[in-house]
C-alpha cells in the first residue's frame, strides 16, 4: 500500500517493486495516483468496460532477440494502421497501441527487478521472476472488455514504473517470454504462435544487434547466452508445443557448409484443425512438394531458393509444413510465388507481396521470415473477422455487459 506524500487521503497499492527513490518525483506519485483514481471512477461508470468491444487474444512467445518486435510491426501493419506507444505516459513504455490493436510486452510483468533477480539469483525466463496472476487476471479482463493498469517494467533502469491504462482493444497481442506457460493464460489465447529460432541463427542475430548496435562484446553476448540456456530449455522452449503455428528458423541447406546463416531455411508449421484457422498451402492440399521456383519468373543468385510443402506431425499432432529456403533477389517477383500459394486469407489478389514491398526495409522482408510473418497476420485478420462475425452481436454484448458487472474494475 502506498499513501501518496501529496495527496494522503489516495490510498492506493502500488505492484511495482523499486525502492522509493526509483519511483521519481513526488509528481510522478501524483500523478499515478490521480490517473488511478479517473481509471476507477471511468470503470465504475462503466466507459472502461466496453459492452462493444470484443477483444480476440493472439500470443507471440519466443527468447529475447529473436525478432518478436519486427513481427509485430508486420502484423500491426497488415491488421492497419501503425501501433505507437501510449500518448502521453512512460517514454519507456513497451506497449503499442494502433487502431485496432494492442501489443502488450509480457516482461511488464516481471515479478522481481533487475536488482531482485541478481539478489534471488535467477533470470527473467525463471517463472518465479513472473508474476502469472497479475498477468492472468488483466488478460482475462481485457478479453472481457475492462481496462486495466498494468505495470510496466523499465528497460533501461531495470526496475518497474508505475503502471499505464491499457483499454481492451479489437486484438490483442501478447508477447514474450512467457505467453503460453501458464495454463490459465493459454485458455485466454483465441490463437498462439512460437518463433522457434535455431540456436546458430539467434547468435548470429544478437550478435549484429547487441554487437553493431549496443557495443557489447563478444564475450558479454556469448556469456549472457550461455546463462540464459538451462532456463530457456527448461521454460521457454517447451511452451512451442501448445502453439498453433510455429515459424522455424534455421540455417540453410543450400549451402554446403555448416551452419550458413547470411540465408535462411524458414519453415512455416501449421496445426490442423484449429478453429478458424486454415493452413496456407502450395499447388495442391495435403500433398508433399518440392518446388525450385527460380528461372524466367523469379529471379535467383546463389544459392537459389526451395520451397518445400508437406504434411508432418508436431508433438504428435497433424500438420502442414511450408517451407522455404534461400532469398528473393527481387521482391516484386513474389508475385509468382503468391500466385502459387492457396489459402492465403488475402483480400486481393497481390496483397501478400504488396505488404512484404511495404516493408522492404524490414530485416527478413527477402527471405521466409518476412514471407510466413505476412502470411501469418492475414490469418490472424481472416481469424479475426470470423470470430466477430460467428458471434450474434446481441448475444455478445448481453453477455459482455454480464461480465463486464462480474469483474472487478481496475
Ligand atoms: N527475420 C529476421 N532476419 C534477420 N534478422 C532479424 C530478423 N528478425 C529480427 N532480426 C534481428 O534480430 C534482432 C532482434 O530483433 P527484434 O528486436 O525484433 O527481437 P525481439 O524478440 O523483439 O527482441 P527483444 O525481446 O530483445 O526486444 C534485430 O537486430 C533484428 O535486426
Ligand atoms: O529476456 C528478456 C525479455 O526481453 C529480458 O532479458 C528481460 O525482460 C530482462 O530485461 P533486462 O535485461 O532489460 O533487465
Amino acid at each position: 500500500m502506498m499513501v501518496c506524500s501529496l495527496y494522503p487521503a489516495l490510498r492506493v497499492t502500488t505492484p511495482w517493486s523499486c525502492s522509493e527513490s526509483h519511483l521519481g518525483s513526488c509528481r510522478k506519485q501524483l500523478m499515478f495516483c490521480v490517473s488511478r483514481r479517473k481509471a476507477r471512477r471511468r470503470a465504475w461508470t462503466g466507459v472502461s468496460c466496453s459492452a462493444e468491444t470484443r477483444t480476440v487474444v493472439i500470443g507471440l512467445a519466443a527468447d529475447s532477440g529473436c525478432g518478436k518486435s519486427t513481427f509485430m510491426r508486420r502484423l500491426t501493419s497488415v491488421l492497419g494502421g501503425v501501433a505507437e506507444p501510449p500518448r502521453g505516459c512512460n517514454a519507456y513504455s513497451n506497449t503499442l497501441v494502433g487502431d485496432a490493436t494492442t501489443v502488450i510486452c509480457l516482461d511488464d510483468y516481471h515479478a522481481l527487478d533487475r536488482e531482485g533477480r541478481k539478489e534471488k539469483g535467477v533470470t527473467a525466463l525463471d517463472p518465479k521472476a513472473n508474476n502469472f496472476d497479475l498477468m492472468y487476471e488483466q488478460v482475462r479482463a481485457l478479453k472481457s472488455g475492462v481496462a486495466v493498469e498494468k505495470p510496466v517494467y523499465n528497460h533501461v533502469t531495470g526496475c518497474l514504473d508505475p503502471p499505464e491504462l491499457i483499454r481492451p482493444p479489437n486484438i490483442l497481442f501478447i508477447e514474450g517470454l512467457h505467453p503460453l506457460f501458464d495454463p490459465r493464460i493459454r485458455s485466454l489465447l483465441d490463437f498462439s504462435i512460437y518463433l522457434d529460432i535455431s540456436n546458430e541463427v539467434k547468435f548470429a542475430w544478437k550478435i549484429q544487434r547487441d554487437m553493431a548496435e549496443r557495443g557489447e562484446s563478444l564475450e558479454s553476448i556469448k556469456a549472457s547466452i550461455k546463462a540464459r540456456k538451462s532456463d530457456f530449455d527448461m521454460y521457454i522452449d517447451p511452451q512451442k508445443q501448445y502453439a498453433d503455428a510455429i515459424i522455424e528458423v534455421l540455417p540453410t541447406r543450400l549451402i554446403p557448409e555448416k551452419s550458413a546463416t547470411e540465408v535462411l531455411r524458414v519453415r512455416l508449421v501449421m496445426r490442423e484443425g484449429v478453429k478458424h484457422f486454415t493452413p496456407v498451402y502450395l499447388f495442391d492440399e495435403g500433398s508433399t512438394i518440392s518446388w525450385t521456383p527460380c528461372g524466367g519468373k523469379l529471379s535467383c543468385s546463389y544459392p537459389g531458393i526451395r520451397f518445400f510443402y508437406g504434411p508432418d506431425t508436431y508433438f504428435s499432432d497433424e500438420a502442414s509444413v511450408l517451407e522455404m529456403d534461400g532469398q528473393f533477389d527481387r521482391l516484386d517477383e513474389l508475385i509468382y510465388v503468391e500466385s502459387h500459394l492457396s489459402n492465403l486469407s488475402t483480400k486481393y489478389y497481390g496483397e501478400v507481396t504488396q505488404q512484404m514491398l511495404k516493408h522492404a526495409d524490414f530485416p527478413g522482408s527477402n527471405d521466409g521470415t518476412g514471407l510466413f510473418q505476412t502470411i501469418i497476420g492475414l490469418k490472424i485478420r481472416q481469424l479475426y473477422e470470423q470470430i466477430i462475425a460467428g458471434e450474434s452481436s446481441h448475444g455478445w454484448k448481453r453477455e459482455q455487459l454480464r461480465r463486464c458487472l462480474r469483474l472487478s474494475p481496475v
